[in-house]
């Protein structure tokens, strides 16, 4: 049987992508796959999707809304995409790092690096890359959520997403779905055993070696 586990301090797990390329997918199984390790829920402006929820998958909130948080100082970092405004709640985020729980982030490469300037050692950042053009544009359709309009605009601003790649610590080509998904959880167990993150280690070696 596993002993008490050692105390840690919790890992803010990012991952982005060009829209399209699987990340709700991904992020999606890992959630119902690891327990320790919950969702970022984000502000947005953008209207709900239909199958969306408010408060599982976004706060869906109105501009004026939005501004005045923005001003409060509610927001750990935020930002404008697709025209849209998008935020990451801060008190949430820092109270669950600081209790050992993992929280995962699916943020855009600009909230990437304005979680860089506020909490640098908490971060590990995973970009995700389509197998081709081709197929991100099919699943941007295949989602069947977005007007035409849409789709081609995401298509337009893929590359400037995608041309931030070089920023983050892990790169998955996300082509088979299961073989994408298995990557993305042994990132995340290979930085949970980070000694830095073991916060309890020098006590619980202490217990072992018998001084
Ligand atoms: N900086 C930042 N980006 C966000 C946040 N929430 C979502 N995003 C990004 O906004 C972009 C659009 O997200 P979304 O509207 O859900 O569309 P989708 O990526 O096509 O499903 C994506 O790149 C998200 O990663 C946030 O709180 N902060
Ligand atoms: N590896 C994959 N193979 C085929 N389709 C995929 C794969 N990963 C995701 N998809 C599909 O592509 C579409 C976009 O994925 P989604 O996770 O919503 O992307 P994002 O959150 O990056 O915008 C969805 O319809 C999803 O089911």
């Amino acid at each position: 049987m596993r002993m008490a586990p050692i105390d840690r301090r919790g890992l803010m797990l990012i991952v982005s992508s060009p829209s399209g390329a699987g990340k709700t997918t991904l992020s999606r199984r890992l959630l119902a796959d690891d327990p320790a390790i919950h969702l970022s829920v984000s502000a947005t402006t953008r209207p709900k999707r239909s199958n969306e929820i408010h408060g599982k998958d976004y706060f869906f909130v109105d501009e004026a809304t939005f501004v005045e948080q923005r001003e409060r100082g509610d927001f750990l970092e935020s930002a404008l995409v697709f025209g849209n405004y998008y935020g990451t709640p801060r008190t949430e985020v820092v109270k669950a790092v600081e209790a050992g729980r993992d929280v995962l982030f699916d943020i855009d490469w600009q909230g990437a690096q304005q979680l860089a300037e506020v909490m640098p050692q908490d971060l590990v950042t995973v970009f995700i890359l389509p197998p081709s053009r081709q197929s991100l544009e099919d699943r941007l359709r295949s989602r069947n959520q977005d007007s035409e309009a849409v789709v081609m605009d995401r298509m337009k601003k893929a590359d400037s997403e995608i041309s931030h790649y070089a920023e983050y610590d892990y790169v998955i080509l996300n082509d088979d779905i299961n073989r994408a998904s298995s990557e993305l959880k042994a990132i995340l167990m290979a930085e949970r055993l980070k000694r830095q993150r073991q916060t309890g280690l020098s006590q619980f070696v202490r217990s072992i070696i018998g001084t």
